[in-house]
């Protein structure tokens, strides 16, 4: 693979966006690349966790511009369509992901980060949906994701405006889950990833399907959704030994039976 490189270090996967000299632009061989390596480490029982996080000095300043002259009005939808695809394959895999944000996380950089569970960025990081400046709009999902993320007012005022944010501010609207320095970025995160991988992945998987499903149906279908769910981990065997696990004061260990 060319745009990306992707590296195992059990139980966490890593995905690097590799494009340094662009700023890991989005081109549509990173779009189907960026697909092959998340199904690479998804099919993967040993990876539990998944990191994406950019090369060099951005996380990705947004979708390449500089195939935009090329497209037309067909081809703009087909880019934006596969884009937005990946990154919804991305939302509802069944393993928790997370992007590690350094630098720039730009337009379709910020809607890759919008389509992981969790996101952690440095300090210095600059976030924001800038796409307005184009003449275009959000097209890999921003304009649904940021609404539900940070809320209406605040999600209009960026997209609207495009100004970029920085990291702190991120953090006190809901964007981003923690900030720190730079150079505790990597460590950081990688805790945090080791955190998810001790977590039972069958209640990890259908906490992310109750989220990410119910978010959009009636409540009641949702809280009917979660009491089902009910059945389905009782009939696991990470049920049994986190409940054992507790009872007999020692620390549970999941097997994702
Ligand atoms: C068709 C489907 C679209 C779906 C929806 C998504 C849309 C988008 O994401 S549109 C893109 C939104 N992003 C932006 O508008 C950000 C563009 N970049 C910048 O504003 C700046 O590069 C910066 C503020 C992020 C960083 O500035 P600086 O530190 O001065 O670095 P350079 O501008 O010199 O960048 C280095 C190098 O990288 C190229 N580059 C940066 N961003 C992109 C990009 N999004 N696409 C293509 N190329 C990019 C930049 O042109 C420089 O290249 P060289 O001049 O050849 O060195």
């Amino acid at each position: 693979m060319e745009t990306i490189v992707v590296k195992k270090e059990t139980p966490i996967g890593w995905i690097y966006l590799n494009r340094p000299d662009r700023l890991n632009a989005i081109n549509q061989q990173m779009i189907k690349e960026l697909r092959q390596g998340i199904d690479e480490m998804l099919y993967d029982s040993d990876i539990k966790v998944i990191i994406i996080t950019g090369n060099g000095k951005a996380f990705s300043a947004g979708a390449d511009i500089s195939q935009f002259k090329e497209l037309n009005g067909y081809t703009a939808w087909q880019f934006a369509k596969s884009g937005r695809e990946l990154m919804d394959y991305i939302e509802n895999i069944n393993k928790p992901t997370i992007a590690m944000i350094n630098g720039y996380a730009l337009g379709g950089g910020l809607e890759l980060a919008m389509a992981c569970d969790i996101r952690i960025a440095a300090e210095e990081t600059q976030l924001g949906l800038p796409e307005i400046n184009l003449g275009i709009y959000p097209g890999f999902g921003g304009t649904q994701r940021l609404v539900r993320l940070i809320g209406k007012g605040k999600a209009l005022e960026l997209m609207l405006t495009g100004d970029r944010i920085s990291a702190k501010e991120a953090e006190k609207i809901g964007l981003v889950n923690k900030v720190v320095p730079l150079s505790n970025l990597e460590q950081e995160t990688r805790n945090f990833a080791l955190k998810l991988a001790e977590k039972p992945p069958i209640s990890i998987a259908l906490i992310k399907l109750l989220v990410n499903q119910g978010i959009d149906l009636p409540i009641l279908a949702g809280l009917n959704m979660e009491s089902l769910g009910w059945g389905v981990v009782f009939s696991t065997e990470d049920e049994k030994e986190g409940v054992s696990a507790f009872l007999e004061k020692r620390k549970a260990q999941f097997k994702g039976k």
